[in-house]
Parts: structure tokens; C-alpha cells; sequence
């Protein structure tokens, strides 16, 4: 010991060459870190505030090229940038000509990601600036294969991970987070990443991709923005033998254990961010993502995306509809292929507002609408063996065994897709259901682009240009008959950034199913006539942020009047308020 010490101060001691020997080889090393050996320990010293070379390794206050002389004399930045100043425009210009260069998907998304990780501003200031663009790069489709990638692409973490490992010191973990004001947290657990299973621990790109537009979109500072991956393993088979693979090696644990290292996190959370801060439940598996929800809906302010995002931004897409194909809610029939999340999520919604807009009790509204799941009709013969979620949509008819056999029996005018398995509405099912219909509403809403129920291009197609279509994740304009048709992406990023944005700024201390309607209200009503003329339903994405500043208005004014808003007094004029809160990636000057 006494010798090694000596090792490791100087640099006069005789060179130890055994397989201990030193790591970096430092001469004059003060700190002892160059010369440590593998087995010895040394400190990670750093400045508490950022300046010179950390402050240009900082990427929340990184401005790379864009510090200004004064900036550079103050700072301690001489020398460690190259003489040219150059403005953030610039940058960008700069950033999005390279990233333009990439033909490979993935290849752009591990630049955005790099982006954001060395300059935070400018990430944002690109997403926002370019949302259409970017959009399918930070999120569906892109960042579905990069979840399936992540531990052959994994550099830097992002994200707080918390696994089986960390039991009984989520607290503790909880507080090993670098920023302290906390008031969004998106968290997975992995089990059903889009449309494409158990993606375990790599699950992490879902919940960084949502908060990425929580921030870009919806305006949320990133530093309030925590993205969780609870890791209780994983049934993917290929990815436990995958050498990569970043997650615990083991099956899934279950019942008992998996729900106290939920409870765990839950109570963590509380307790140390307290009553007001957001947890959004995302892409956990059907029999966990309702047993959270119930279970933590009236003690935590929890949203699950999937359920309920997705409800609220259907329901905007159907109601901007009408205007479209005529009627009202309780004029049409609705038939969905999938009755779990998404599509139960949506079903109640639906009826719901149809409850409350004809005062017909909701166990009738529930009628209008049907939906199959894998073994065919959910119909009332089958109650006994459904699952809870299933069971209100059991009504009485005869067992139909398929989809096809449904749309000849139900005669929807809606279709609605939320199975996460591609290419399911084939030609004989989409023409059934534009033969019954002068213009079929037809959404595809499984993700990513290679799970959706059908493409663009077979919907306007098999339809004779006849449907009004919307999917979850982009599909380009298509050309028929010498005309374009422009469909509309029925995402829940049009609606969580606001959502979440209209509880933040209300304080809201729970979510009501009440606000799910106010923000798709808010939505359906941003559609303009020059978007209906091209046959969307729902308004382009370049417009997102002032969107997300209505939705986030009309969620909190719903919040006031139900006696669960705390920020008060309650500002006068909510959109203004909110737009006002809303974070701008524009650099700031240091002093
Ligand atoms: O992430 C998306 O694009 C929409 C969504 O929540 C899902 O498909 O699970
Ligand atoms: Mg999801």
C-alpha cells in the first residue's frame, strides 16, 4: 500500500508493469487520477460553477461557437474555441445541413441525440424550428427501431434507470438526479414499446423521445423533465442473449415483486418531488398500464398516454371530422381492430361524450361501438372469459370471428386501428367498408410506420380516394386520380405536451376525465378550412406550440373549475398565461 501510494503521487517511483499497472500513465499528476491503478480509487473533482473547459462540456449551458468575446474573456473560454463567433441561426443551419446528409434514419436520430447531449438549446431550437422534419427522428418511426438498437448505439445515458437492483433505495436513486425541480416524468417499463413488444430496459428512447417534445412542443423546461425506465426484466428472448444489451439479464419479474418496486417508485416520487409533479405512464403492457392507472389515479397526478393521450387526440380527429362526412357522434357506428389500450382508451371517450352532448346514459352509449380483439367480436357470450377492460364493450350479438366477418356485420363508419400489428386492414376490409360508406373514416394508429394497420397509400387507394384517413406514426402525401391527399397523423404528441403543460401551469393535483376533453376540444377546434380542404383532420404539426398553448389553456381552466387547481389566484387570461410560460431555446447572455 505504502508503496503504491508513493506510485501514485509521484512520477519517480520505478514504473509497476504488472497487470495492475497504471491507466493513464500521468506525469505530474496532482490529483493522483492518471496514475491511479485500476484498483485504486480517486475522486471525480469538478467546479460547482460551470466555467472554461466544463462549461463548454456542459450541455444545458454549452453555446459552442456562439459565446461572444465577453463571454469567452469572463468565462475562462480563450483559447479553448477557435477565433470565429457565429450566431445561433448559424448554427442551426449548420447542424440541419449535416443531419440532412444522413440517408440512414438511425443515423440522424444518434445525431439528434448527440445534439442535444452537447448543446441543449440548440437541439431544441432545431426540433421546434423544424418539427415536421424532425418529428419522425426523435420519435415514431425513428425512435422505434433505435429502442430496439439502444445498446449497440448506447453512449452517454439519458434518463434515470431504476431496476430490480435498486430495490428499497429508489429514494436514494431518486436523488442521484442532477436537477431538483421536477414536474414531468415519463416512465416505462419497457413491456409494449409502440407496436413492437417487450423492448425491456431499452424502452429508455420512449420516455426521452416524449419529453423531448414535452420541451419542443408543449414548452416545459427540459431541467423539469425526468425520463424513467424501470427495469424488472425482460421476455424478449433475442435481447437477453444479445451481447449489447443494456438491461437486467433475466425473465420478467411479476405479480407481487413487480408491484412494490412500483409502489416503491410512486412513493419515492411523492415523496420527493411532491403532490404536483406528472408522472405519464407509457407503453407498459395492458394488464399493468389499467391496474397503474386505477390503482394510483386518485392518489398520484398520473396520465397514461396510450390510454388516455390517445383517447383525447382520436376523439379531436373524429369530431374535426364531421365536417368532413357529416353527422355527430351519436350518428355514427365505430368498429375497432384492438381492445386494449389505445382502443378501450378511445371507446370510453367516445361514449363518454356521447353521454354527455345527447344525456343518454353511458352503459347505452357504449353500444354504438364495437371492438375486436384477437379471438374476434367482443360479445356479451364471451363476458365470462375477458379481461376486466374488455368486459363493458361485451354487447349482445352473435360470435363473428374476424374482422372482416365484424365490418359486414356492424357496418361501422368509423374504423379505427389499435391492434400494434401492420398491415391487418387489407384490401377486402377497407373495401368493405368504403362500399358501405360515401366517405369512410379510416384511422391506423399502431406504431411505428411497419405496425400500422395499413399504409396511405391503401387506404386512399382500396377507398377509390374516398376515405378520410389519419395513422399514428407519418405517412407522406399521396397522389390519386390527379389529386393529393394529405393524411393526418392521429399521434398523442398533439395532445400530452399541452395536456401536461395545462396542469403544470394550473398546479393541478389530479387528472379528471373531464380535462382529457377539454384538451381534445382544444385540438379539434385548431382545424382550419385550408386543412380540411386538403383532407386533414387534424392542423400540421408546424403549429404545434401554439396548439399546445390552447390545449394547455383549456385543461387548466377545466382544472380550476373542478376545485383541482393550486396555483392561485387563477390568472386571468389562461392561453396568454401559458404561452408565457412556455421555455424558449433562444441562448442566454452569461454575465
Ligand atoms: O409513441 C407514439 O408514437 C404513440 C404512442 O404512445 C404509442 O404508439 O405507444
Ligand atoms: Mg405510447
Amino acid at each position: 500500500m505504502e508503496s503504491t501510494m508513493k506510485e501514485m503521487r509521484g512520477g519517480e517511483s520505478v514504473l509497476d508493469l504488472s497487470p495492475r499497472a497504471t491507466v493513464g500513465g500521468g506525469v505530474e499528476d496532482v490529483y493522483g487520477e492518471d496514475c491511479a491503478t485500476e484498483d485504486q480509487l480517486v475522486t471525480p473533482w469538478t467546479y460547482s460553477v460551470a466555467s472554461g473547459y466544463s462549461l463548454l462540456r456542459d450541455p444545458h449551458h454549452n453555446k459552442g461557437l456562439a459565446f461572444t468575446e465577453k463571454e469567452r474573456d469572463s468565462h475562462y473560454l480563450r483559447g479553448l474555441l477557435p477565433p470565429a463567433v457565429i450566431s445561433q441561426q448559424l448554427q442551426e443551419k449548420k447542424s440541419m445541413n449535416n443531419i440532412r446528409k444522413y440517408q440512414v434514419p438511425l443515423q440522424k436520430y444518434m445525431s439528434m441525440m448527440e445534439l442535444q447531449e452537447r448543446n441543449e438549446r440548440l437541439f431544441y431550437k432545431l426540433l421546434i424550428d423544424n418539427v415536421e422534419e424532425l418529428l419522425p427522428i426523435v420519435y415514431t418511426p425513428t425512435v422505434g427501431e433505435a429502442c430496439q438498437k439502444y445498446g449497440s448505439i448506447f453512449r452517454r445515458p439519458q434518463g434515470l434507470y431504476i431496476s430490480l437492483k435498486e430495490k428499497g433505495k429508489v429514494l436514494d436513486v431518486l436523488k442521484n438526479w442532477p436537477e431538483r425541480s421536477i414536474q414531468v416524468i415519463v416512465v416505462t417499463d419497457g413491456e409494449r414499446i409502440l407496436g413492437l413488444g417487450d423492448l425491456g430496459c431499452q424502452g429508455m428512447g420512449i420516455p426521452v423521445g416524449k419529453l423531448a417534445l414535452y420541451t419542443a412542443l408543449g414548452g416545459v423546461r427540459p431541467s423539469a423533465c425526468l425520463p424513467v425506465s424501470i427495469d424488472v426484466g425482460t421476455n424478449n428472448e433475442k435481447l437477453l442473449k444479445d451481447e449489447f444489451y443494456i438491461g437486467l439479464r433475466q425473465r420478467r419479474a411479476t405479480g407481487q415483486e413487480y408491484a412494490d418496486l412500483l409502489h416503491e417508485f410512486m412513493c419515492a416520487v411523492k415523496q420527493n418531488y411532491g403532490e404536483k409533479v406528472l408522472i405519464q405512464f407509457e407503453d407498459f403492457a395492458n394488464h399493468n398500464a389499467f391496474t397503474l392507472l386505477a390503482k394510483y389515479g386518485t392518489s398520484h397526478l398520473v396520465f397514461n398516454d396510450d390510454i388516455q393521450g390517445t383517447a383525447s387526440v382520436v376523439l379531436a380527429g373524429i369530431v374535426a371530422a364531421f365536417k368532413l362526412i357529416g353527422g355527430t357522434l351519436a350518428d355514427h357506428r365505430f368498429l375497432f381492430l384492438g381492445a386494449g389500450e389505445a382502443g378501450t382508451g378511445i371507446a370510453e371517450l367516445i361514449a363518454l361524450e356521447m353521454s354527455k352532448q345527447t344525456k343518454i346514459p353511458l352503459e347505452e352509449t357504449r353500444k354504438k361501438i364495437w371492438l375486436v380483439d384477437s379471438k374476434g367480436l367482443i360479445v356479451s357470450s364471451r363476458k365470462d372469459s375477458l379481461q376486466h377492460f374488455k368486459k363493458p364493450w361485451a354487447h349482445d350479438h352473435e360470435p363473428v370471428k374476424d374482422l372482416l366477418g365484424a365490418v359486414k356485420a356492424i357496418k361501422p363508419t368509423v374504423l379505427i386501428g389499435s391492434s400494434g400489428v401492420g398491415r391487418t386492414f387489407t384490401k377486402e376490409i377497407i373495401e368493405t367498408v368504403a362500399s358501405l360508406n360515401e366517405k369512410p373514416l379510416i384511422m391506423a394508429l399502431s406504431n411505428p410506420t411497419s405496425q400500422s394497420e395499413c399504409t396511405a397509400e391503401e387506404a386512399y387507394t382500396w377507398s377509390q380516394g374516398r376515405a378520410i384517413f389519419a395513422s399514428g406514426s407519418p405517412f407522406d402525401p399521396f397522389e390519386y386520380n390527379g389529386k393529393v391527399f394529405v393524411p393526418g397523423q392521429a399521434n398523442n404528441a398533439y395532445i400530452f405536451p399541452g395536456f401536461g403543460l395545462g396542469l403544470v401551469i394550473s398546479g393541478a393535483i389530479r387528472v379528471h376525465d373531464d380535462m382529457l376533453l377539454a384538451a381534445s376540444e382544444a385540438l379539434a377546434k385548431q382545424v382550419s378550412d385550408e386543412n380540411y380542404d386538403k383532407g386533414l383532420i387534424y392542423p400540421p404539426f408546424s403549429n404545434i406550440r401554439k396548439i399546445s398553448a390552447n390545449i394547455a389553456a383549456n385543461v387548466a381552466a377545466k382544472a380550476y373549475e373542478l376545485g383541482v387547481a393550486t396555483r392561485l389566484p387563477r390568472p386571468a387570461d389562461l392561453m396568454k398565461y401559458a404561452e408565457s410560460c412556455m421555455y424558449s431555446p433562444i441562448y442566454r447572455s452569461y454575465r
